[in-house]
């Protein structure tokens, strides 16, 4: 299996103080790995490390490999490039993600359009309505406005602006933390299906263990910014190795057997 993204060392501090330490992992082309621990263990830091979209003040330094291409200190012009096309992402909110004065089916053609050298608006608006049928949603979605989507609408809309131009890799951070079980149900299902249709790897960010056991296989638990336990979910989530790991089973749904 070929690796999409190796993170290697990857430190991201804050005046010289570490929030994420030397955390190392691996997703595989097609792999989905879940990022799980709680509230302020650094799943988003890390996330937003790999993206190049760390807020200001904050540093990171060790290596995060892109398709065997180094990103950490490469030129803003080139990870915007990779961004929206060779990785994207679907954040937990999705009513601060999208443009409240754009209509949805714009939002999904103008990241179909922006990364052509010859732009086809027709084929674009084609593409698009194909895409929102795939995440189920009817072609008229495209003329709303984001604020007269629902919730789950709006995330189905985000997650066809992150698949619309195939990208290798999708890191999801927490993108149904928001939604009631139902519409979270789909929208994982979705997920999973927009993955696999196009062979991408998946680093899923999520606290919701039950979440991460329905769509990854591999999981990767972190506490305190650092990465304590790793391996495949159905080992991870029977019998954990770390303490920590444990404390996060016993306060889930989940039960060790
Ligand atoms: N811009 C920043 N400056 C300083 N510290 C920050 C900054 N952003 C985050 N932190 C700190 O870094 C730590 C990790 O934050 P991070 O957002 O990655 O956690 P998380 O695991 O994603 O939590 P949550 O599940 O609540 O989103 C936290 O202690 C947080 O307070």
């Amino acid at each position: 299996m070929n690796a999409v993204l190796e993170v290697e060392n990857l430190t991201v501090s804050a005046g010289g103080e570490p929030l994420v330490r030397e955390i190392s992992f691996t997703v595989g082309s097609g792999e989905r790995v879940g990022l799980i621990g709680e509230s302020g263990s650094g799943k988003s830091l890390t996330s937003l490390a790999i993206m190049g979209l760390l807020p200001e003040g904050l540093h990171a330094s060790g290596s995060v490999r892109f398709g065997g291409r180094e990103l950490l200190g490469a030129p803003e012009r080139e990870l915007s490039r990779l961004r929206g096309r060779e990785m994207s992402m679907v954040f937990q909110e999705p009513m601060t993600a999208l443009n409240p004065a754009m209509r949805a089916g714009r939002q999904i053609a103008e990241v179909l359009l922006v990364h052509r050298t010859r732009p086809d608006r027709r084929a674009a608006r084609a593409t698009t309505r194909e895409l929102l049928e795939a995440v189920g949603l009817p072609s008229r979605t495209a003329r709303a406005y984001p604020h007269q989507l629902s919730g789950g609408q709006r995330q189905r809309v985000l997650l066809a602006i992150a698949l619309a131009n195939d990208p290798a890799l999708l890191i999801c951070d927490e993108p149904t933390t928001a939604l009631d079980v139902t519409v979270q149900a789909q929208v994982l299902d979705l997920i999973g299906a927009g993955i696999a249709e196009r062979d991408a790897a998946l680093l899923f960010i999520t606290h919701d263990l039950a979440v991460v056991a329905t769509i990854c296989r591999q999981v990767l638990v972190m506490h305190d910014g650092a990465i304590v336990e790793s391996g495949p979910v159905t080992r991870v989530l029977t019998s954990p190795s770390h303490d920590y790991t444990r404390s996060l089973l016993a306060a889930s749904d989940l039960e060790a057997s």
